[in-house]
C-alpha cells in the first residue's frame, strides 16, 4: 500500500499557506453537507418519528416500523452487561472507576457569602434535568464514549439520561450496551447522525426534547449540533478526531507512527501531525507508517485521512513547535520529549495534553480517568473537555438588607435615569428609606 504523507518544512517560505490549507478543513466543510443536514433537522422537526425512520433506514440502512423497535429497554442492557466475558466487564468497570475518580474533582459546588450590610450574595449550582448522549457508531463503535459522556452527568446530578447510537445494518456492539447499563444511562434508542441530534432537540412523538446534547460523532454530527445550539444547549463540537505530536526525535519511530495511526483511523475526516525538528527521525516515521499502515484493520480509512489531512512537520526547534501547537489547537496533544514538564507552561490551546514518551494518547481515549470527549477543529481555542461542569449550571443569589437597598437603590435609581428607564428607577427608589 502506497502511502503519501505530506511533508512540510517550517523555513520553507510557503510554509503557512501550506499549513493553512491543510487546516482549512472547517472552511471546506462543503456547504452542501450544512445544506443536508438543515433539511435533516427540518423533516424531523416537522414529521418526528417518521422521518427519523425514514433517514435511519436510508443512512444506517436500518429498517423499523416504529421508534419502539430502535429503542432497547433498561433489561435489554442490564442482559448485555451479563452476557459480555467477565474480562470485558471488568475492563468497563475498571475504566468506569477511573473515569468517575476524576470527574469527581469537577464538581462546582454553591457558594454565598455575606457582605458588610447585612446582604447576601452567592451562587446556586444546579443539574439539568435531561440530557442527551450522542454515542457515535458509524464506522466503529463506541462504548468507552458511553462512559465517558454518562459518567459526568451522573457525577453532576442530571435526572434523566437520553442516548443515542447508530447502530448500521442493524448490527450493535454488546459492550455498548453494557456501558450504558454500567453508567445508569435510562433510555437507549438506536439512531445516530442529524436526525438523532434533531429528535433530541425538538422531541418527537417518542423521543423526549433534551435540554441539552453532548458527545462526538462526524461531521454531520457537528453539524447538527452546531445548527440546533440555542435550541438546546450543546457541549462543544467534538469532530472527526485529531492528533498532533511534539517530538524531540529520541521515542521508538514505531511508537509515534503508530500514536498517529490511531486516530487516523477513526475517521477520513480524522487530523495526525508530528512535529519535530529532527528530519532523519521523520523519515524513520514515515517508514514505520507505510510498514505498519497495511498491518491495520481499518487501513485504508487511515490511509485516506493521512493523505488528506496527515503531515509530517520539520521545525526550527522546540519553541517553534509549541507556537504551531497553539496555532493548530489540536484536540490531542502528545509532548514526547525529554523533559515534558518544561514544556507545558508553553501550551496553551489543546484538548488534553499527554506528557512523556510512556503516555499515548490511546490511555486517554480509554482508560486514563480524564474524558476522551475533546474539541476539534482549533476549537480548543475556546473550549475544554467535557466535564461535570457541562452538566450544572449555575443560577446567582442575591438577597439585599434593607440598608443596602436604601444605600445601592440611590445610585441604581442614577443610573437606570441615565438609560432613561424610569420603571427601573422608580423601582430603585421605592425601597430607599
Ligand atoms: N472529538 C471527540 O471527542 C471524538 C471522540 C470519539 C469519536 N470521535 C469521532 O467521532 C466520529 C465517529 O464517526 P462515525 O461516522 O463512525 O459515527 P457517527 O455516529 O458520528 O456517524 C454515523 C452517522 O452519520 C450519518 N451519516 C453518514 N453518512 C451520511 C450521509 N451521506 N448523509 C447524511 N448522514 C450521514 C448517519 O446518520 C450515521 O448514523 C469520528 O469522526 C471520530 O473521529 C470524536
Ligand atoms: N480518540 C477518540 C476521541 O477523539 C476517542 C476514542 C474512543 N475510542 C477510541 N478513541
Ligand atoms: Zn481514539
Amino acid at each position: 500500500m502506497t502511502l503519501f504523507i505530506r511533508r512540510l518544512n517550517a523555513s520553507a517560505e510557503d510554509f503557512h499557506q501550506q499549513l493553512d490549507s491543510l487546516l482549512a478543513f472547517e472552511a471546506a466543510l462543503d456547504a452542501d453537507l450544512e445544506r443536508r443536514v438543515q433539511d435533516i433537522i427540518q423533516a424531523v422537526r416537522q414529521q418526528g418519528d417518521h422521518a427519523v425512520l425514514e433517514f435511519t433506514r436510508r443512512f444506517d440502512q436500518c429498517e423499523a416500523a416504529s421508534m419502539a423497535e430502535l429503542e432497547r429497554p433498561k433489561a435489554r442492557l442490564e442482559q448485555a452487561l451479563n452476557r459480555i466475558s467477565p474480562a470485558e466487564r471488568e475492563a468497563l468497570t475498571q475504566a468506569a472507576q477511573r473515569i468517575r475518580s476524576y470527574h469527581e474533582n469537577q464538581k462546582q459546588l454553591s457558594w454565598r457569602y455575606v457582605d458588610d450590610d447585612g446582604s447576601l450574595f452567592g451562587q446556586q449550582v444546579t443539574a439539568l434535568d435531561r440530557v442527551g448522549l450522542y454515542v457515535p457508531g458509524g464506522k466503529a463503535s463506541y462504548p468507552s464514549s458511553v462512559l465517558m459522556n454518562a459518567i459526568p452527568a451522573k457525577v453532576a446530578g442530571v435526572a434523566e439520561l437520553i442516548m443515542v447510537v447508530p447502530t448500521p445494518r442493524g448490527e450493535h456492539n454488546e459492550l455498548v450496551f453494557a456501558a450504558a447499563a454500567l453508567a445508569g444511562v435510562d433510555r437507549v434508542f438506536c439512531i445516530g447522525g442529524a436526525q438523532a441530534i434533531a429528535a433530541l432537540a425538538y422531541g418527537t412523538q417518542s423521543i423526549p426534547k433534551v435540554d441539552k446534547i453532548t458527545g462526538p460523532g462526524n461531521s454531520y454530527v457537528a453539524s447538527a449540533k452546531r445548527q440546533v445550539f440555542g435550541q438546546v444547549g450543546i457541549d462543544m463540537i467534538a469532530g472527526p478526531s485529531e492528533i498532533l505530536v511534539i517530538c524531540d526525535g529520541q521515542t521508538d519511530p514505531n511508537w509515534i507512527a503508530m500514536d498517529l495511526l490511531s486516530q487516523a483511523e477513526h475517521d477520513e475526516d480524522a487530523q495526525a501531525i508530528l512535529l519535530c525538528p529532527d528530519a532523519g527521525f521523520l523519515n524513520q516515521v514515515e517508514d514505520s507508517l507505510k510498514r505498519l499502515l497495511p498491518t491495520l484493520s481499518r487501513a485504508a480509512i487511515a490511509k485516506t485521512s493521512l493523505e488528506a489531512r496527515g503531515a509530517l512537520i520539520k521545525v526550527q526547534d522546540l519553541s517553534q513547535a509549541c507556537a504551531l501547537a497553539n496555532r493548530i489547537a489540536p484536540e490531542h496533544l502528545e509532548l514526547s520529549l525529554e523533559n515534558p514538564e518544561q514544556w507545558l507552561p508553553h501550551i496553551r490551546h489543546a484538548g488534553a495534553i499527554f506528557l512523556g514518551r510512556y503516555t499515548a494518547e490511546a490511555l486517554g481515549d480509554y482508560i486514563a480517568g480524564p474524558n476522551h470527549v475533546l474539541p476539534t477543529s482549533g476549537t480548543a481555542r475556546f473550549s475544554s473537555p467535557l466535564g461535570v461542569y457541562d452538566f450544572q449550571k449555575r443560577s446567582s443569589i442575591i438577597q439585599c438588607s434593607p440598608t443596602a437597598a436604601s444605600q445601592l437603590g440611590k445610585l441604581a435609581s442614577l443610573l437606570a435615569r441615565g438609560e432613561s428607564l424610569t420603571a427601573h428607577a422608580r423601582s430603585a427608589e421605592y425601597r430607599i428609606i
